[in-house]
Formats: C-alpha cells, structure tokens, sequence
C-alpha cells in the first residue's frame, strides 16, 4: 500500500506570504501566486512525494521517466515548470530566464506554488518532484505551502566530471546547458545541496544512488525502492 501524507486542501488555505526574501519581493509574484492558490479546488487524496535531487546532469529527469513507467507516478519537473512560465510569456518569465542562465536559484515561492498547481491539477495522488528542492529555502517554503513532507527522497550522486559531460552532450537546446552555467551551477550546489541530503538522511527518508553506470543499471537500484513501498 502506498502511504500517503497529510492531505494538501487545508494546508492551501494556510498558505502565507510569511517566507518572503528579497528576491521574491523583487519579482513582486507572491501575492498573485498567494491569491490564485486560494481558488484551487482542494485534492481528493492525500499525495504520496518523492523528492528527487541530485546535481545538474546526474540523471534526475532520465530516472524520473523510468519510475513513471513503472510505478505509475505523476513527474513534476520543478525546471520544466519554470521553464514553461518562461514559453508562456508570464511577467515573470524574463526574470526566470536571466535566473536559470546565471545558474541561481529561482525564489522558493515562486517554484513551490507552480508545484502546487501542478500537483492539484493532477488526479495522480504520487508524485515526484524533480530537482526539487534545491536549497533549505526551497525546502522550508514547499512544507510551509503545502504542508506536507516527502516520504522519500532519492539523490543521484554523480562525479562532478560526469555531470559536466552529461550536460554539454544533453543536445536540448537549453540556454543553461554550456560550459560557464554549469560552473556556476556546480558552486550553487555544492554550497545549498549538502543540507538538505543532511535534512533527510536525519530523518531516515534519503535513498543515495550511485549515480555512476548505464540508465538501466541505475534504474535497478531505483526499482527496489519502490517496489517495496507498492507491496
Ligand atoms: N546513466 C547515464 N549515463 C549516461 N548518460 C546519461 C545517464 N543518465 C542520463 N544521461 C544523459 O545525461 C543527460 C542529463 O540527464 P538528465 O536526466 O537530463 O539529468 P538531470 O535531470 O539530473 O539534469 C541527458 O542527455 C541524458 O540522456
Ligand atoms: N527548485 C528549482 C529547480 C530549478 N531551478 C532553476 O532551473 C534550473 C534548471 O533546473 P533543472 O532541474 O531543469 O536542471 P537539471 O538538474 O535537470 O539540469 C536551475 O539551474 C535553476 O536555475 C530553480 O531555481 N529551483
Ligand atoms: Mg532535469
């Protein structure tokens, strides 16, 4: 049986503009993000949340396809959300973009409340929250918005090296994937990751993978994880 966490219906109805920081000030997006969230239909089901981290390249988004296929979860890639606000021409997408090209992190409430859409949009009650979170920051907000925390929490652990070469060959046309973003993504997160693995190994919910190996090998030390949770 999969267990499931508290609901996340009352916990949008306590969601607040307590956890401001400048840079989200400086977007001026809380208030409409705090105001559209009010109106979101509350969810049928409390949700099952893995987090899944790991640095760029480390193969986050490749595993994440692999455990939608075979465990039936919902992908929310917390990059793609922010990605798409970028396509979509939103106020904010301007701001986004220069954010994701310096290899900073986006403002916790602004990447926590797409989530949150996401998540309420879907009839899926598991989800996996790809790169997600990325800092302590992020990691807080998504507890204070949505009030719930994951039950498990995978980080891919992978070379430095070999993170640098997935990414120059990723071949996405992504505007982060070059060789002076992915320094300053690297710096980030070694500086902000290391925490939040520290956060979770504390509570028992990390699941480091080697990172290291052919898809399919990974995916077999993923595969036990959630097979055991579905038994
Ligand atoms: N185990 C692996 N070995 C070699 N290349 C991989 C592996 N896993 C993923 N890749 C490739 O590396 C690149 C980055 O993978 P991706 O899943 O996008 O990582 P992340 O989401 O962590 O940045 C992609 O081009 C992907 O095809
Ligand atoms: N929680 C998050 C996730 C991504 N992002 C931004 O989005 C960029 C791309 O994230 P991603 O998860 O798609 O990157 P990969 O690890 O897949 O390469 C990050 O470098 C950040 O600039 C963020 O600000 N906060
Ligand atoms: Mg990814």
């Amino acid at each position: 049986m999969w267990r499931r966490v508290a609901s996340l219906s009352p916990l949008i109805s306590h969601s607040k503009p307590s956890i401001h920081n400048q840079a989200a000030s400086t977007f001026k997006i809380w208030e409409s993000f705090t105001s559209q969230s009010e109106t979101v239909t509350p969810s049928k089901a409390a949700p099952f949340i893995t987090f899944v981290l790991g640095g760029p390249g480390s193969g986050k988004g490749t595993q994440c396809a692999k455990i939608v296929e075979a465990f039936g979860f919902t992908h929310v890639s917390a990059g793609d959300l922010l990605r798409r606000e970028i396509a979509s021409n939103s106020a904010y997408g301007a701001v986004i973009l220069s954010t994701i090209r310096e290899g900073k992190i986006v403002p916790s409430q602004v990447t926590v409340q797409l989530i949150l859409k996401e998540m309420e949009a879907s009839d899926n009650c598991k989800f996996l929250i790809d790169g997600f979170p990325r800092s302590e920051e992020n990691r807080k907000a998504f507890e204070e918005v949505i009030g719930a925390e994951p039950d498990v929490v995978l980080f891919f652990d992978c070379p430095e090296q070999e993170m640098v070469k997935r990414v120059l060959n990723r071949n996405q046309g992504r505007v982060d994937d070059n060789i002076e973003t992915i320094k300053k993504r690297l710096e980030v997160f070694d500086e902000l990751n290391w925490p939040i693995v520290n956060y979770y190994t504390q509570r028992g919910k990390l699941h480091r993978i080697n990172a290291v190996g052919t898809v399919d090998e990974i995916f077999e030390k993923v595969r036990p994880i959630f097979a055991a949770l579905s038994k």
